[in-house]
């Protein structure tokens, strides 16, 4: 079964390959040209459809890419270097890649529109440029050669075919792999990505990167269709509209962005037919992109949505009844991670105040108290989200500083209160994504069971949102950091379901070797889980020590619970 799973995607491939010869053969020459084009704007789609689709950036200049690839393709037939079209084509996707990363670089601080003011503004740049250098060998009137065996249409299209092939493997792995997760994980929040030991930065540049090297071949392989490259093939409006076709249609997904490529050759062409110009084919694409925009999604994601409703209705859901085998807790150690004289400032408000706490090797350190006493700010202070916090912070006896994802990366893994887990990868997906390391499917089923969590080829979009929190704090667990924080894990949680989960929480440093900070509002899961508390109040430390000395403390009692209710 899991042969044939993995060997699926190959026969697919095989199958658009045949089915791409038998178009060849099958139309008309003119259909094949228009094939030919649709094959090459799948390629520019599929790019598309990894910056804004999968990685969430705008990218308004995927066709200044596809002029990169052309330009390169063009200067290298002019010169006559060695190795042919097909090097040349390649070299081309690589030196729009080399663009695209400098293209992505304003990405890591910009955003939405500003984002989007910059890859229009260097599209339109690029445009300018283009129609005043002209492309190598256009006034020698030097045409790019095709491949000896690919000279005619029919068997040129069929090696663009084999191409788009390639390029959808190429980007079918990578989205299955590391870098397709972090962009995933990037463009649904930076900050949970940062978490789990993944730099942003990185993740934010290979997407460009990706997205611009198969621009890049588009555009060569569309030098090669046409023979003399000329700017009106790749002007800002053009990379504008296909960017809105890569939003409508989804082009994220494979098939998607194929099918955006039909559109984006047969809307022209039908109004042709019909005797409408076909810049009219601009105003359908932004019509369509305005309804995708407006609705929050896109034709791909909708019918896989509609498909899965039909097949399973209800969402997974946490399967905590089964109990687990129980396993004898460890006794504490000494401290693994020790913050001294921790202090943040928002503004006026002293949000921690000289904040000292231990968490201690293979135990649980609950952290209470009131609404706005602190306790997130802690954690982000001590993952390295607040960059401007003052105090030091050890773990394993060594400081602990540098970005959140260079802490992640040093064994301190966080998850937050709110969600932040991808809807867009399964379960197992997002547990290896956290986990930075090779996981057997045993090691995750395992895993996801004694938290009783959804199996681990559930979409996350199709798991409800307390489970999705516990898939988090698994991944984060099988990442082996040495202290997990915990902001709130349960709060998604049925209240019954506490208790079940606080008996997987105790056990999880003796069972995973991590020790763990909580924070939790419910007394009952702090006192059934942490062998020592830490109490805040107003940003300062009220009490810290055993659970039972903690609890019976009568500064706690009266600043944190009220003098009248027993903790
Ligand atoms: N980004 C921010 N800007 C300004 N003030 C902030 C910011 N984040 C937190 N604060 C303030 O810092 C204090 C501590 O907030 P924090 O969220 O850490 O409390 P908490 O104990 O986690 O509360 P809760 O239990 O409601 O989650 C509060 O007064 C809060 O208003």
């Amino acid at each position: 079964m899991r042969l044939a799973e993995r060997g699926m995607p190959f026969v697919i491939a095989l199958v658009a390959i045949a089915a791409g010869f038998g178009l060849s053969v099958g139309l008309d020459g003119y259909f094949v040209y228009l094939g030919m084009s649709a094959v090459v704007a799948g390629i520019s789609l599929l790019g598309l459809g990894v910056v804004t689709g999968s990685a969430g950036m705008i990218s308004l200049c995927q066709l200044t890419f596809g002029a990169v690839g052309a330009w390169v393709v063009s200067a290298l037939n002019e010169a006559q270097a060695p190795g042919g079209f097909l090097t040349w084509l390649v070299l081309g996707g690589l030196a729009a890649g080399v663009v695209g990363v400098l293209v992505g670089l304003p990405a890591l601080r910009l955003r939405g529109i500003n984002l989007a003011v910059v890859t229009l503004g260097l599209a339109a740049a690029a445009d300018l440029a283009l129609v005043q250098l002209q492309f190598p060998g256009v006034s020698g009137g030097i045409s790019v050669e095709r491949p000896d065996a690919f000279s005619d249409d029919r068997s040129y299209f069929q090696l663009a075919v084999v191409v788009l092939v390639l390029c959808c493997l190429a980007v079918y792995f990578l989205r299955r792999g590391r870098w397709g997760s972090a962009w995933q994980a990037v463009a649904f929040s930076e900050r949970g990505t940062a978490a789990a030991g993944t730099s942003v930065r990185t993740s934010k540049l290979t997407a460009f990167a990706v997205s611009a090297t198969l621009g890049g071949i588009s555009g060569g392989l569309l030098t090669g269709q046409v023979g003399l490259a000329f700017p009106a093939s790749f002007t800002a409006i053009q990379s504008l509209a296909l960017y809105v076709l890569a939003i409508m249609s989804g082009a994220h997904l494979i098939d998607m962005a194929v099918f955006g490529a039909v559109l984006w050759v047969g809307v022209p062409e039908l109004l042709k037919r019909w005797g409408i110009p076909q810049d009219w084919g601009f105003v359908v694409f932004g019509v369509l992109g305005v309804q995708a925009l407006a609705s929050g999604g896109n034709l791909g994601t909708t019918v896989r949505q509609v498909w899965y409703r039909r097949s399973k209705k209800e969402p997974a859901k946490l399967d905590l009844a089964a109990g687990t085998a129980a396993i004898e807790p460890k006794a504490p150690g000494p401290p693994v991670l020790t913050v001294r004289g921790l202090s943040v400032s928002f503004g006026h408000v002293a949000a921690l105040s000289s904040v000292d706490i231990a968490v201690p090797e293979h135990g649980v350190l609950g952290v209470i108290g009131p609404n706005g006493a602190g306790k997130s700010t802690l954690v982000d202070a001590i993952s390295g989200f607040l960059p401007n916090a003052e105090g030091s912070v050890e773990l394993g006896g060594k400081p602990l500083a540098g970005s959140p994802s260079n802490r992640a990366r040093a064994g301190l893994r966080r998850t937050f209160q709110q969600d932040r887990v991808p809807p867009g990868l399964t379960v197992g997906a997002y547990l290896k994504f956290l986990a930075r390391r090779r996981l057997t499917a045993d090691e995750i089923g395992e895993a996801l069971d004694f938290f009783g969590c959804p199996a681990a080829r559930t979409p996350l979009s199709q798991v409800d949102v307390g489970a999705r929190r516990l898939v988090e704090v698994v991944g984060h667990l099988l990442a082996k950091p040495r202290v997990l924080l915990l902001d709130e894990p349960a709060a998604g949680l049925p209240h019954e379901e506490h208790v079940a989960f606080g008996e997987r929480l105790r056990q999880v440093p003796a069972r995973f070797g991590v020790s763990v900070l909580l924070i939790e509002h419910d007394l009952d899961l702090v006192r059934s889980v942490c062998d020592t508390i830490t109490v805040l109040d107003f940003g300062r430390v009220l009490a810290s020590g055993p659970q039972a000395e903690v609890l019976a403390d009568p500064a706690v009692l009266k600043a944190y619970m009220g003098e009248t209710e027993m903790l």
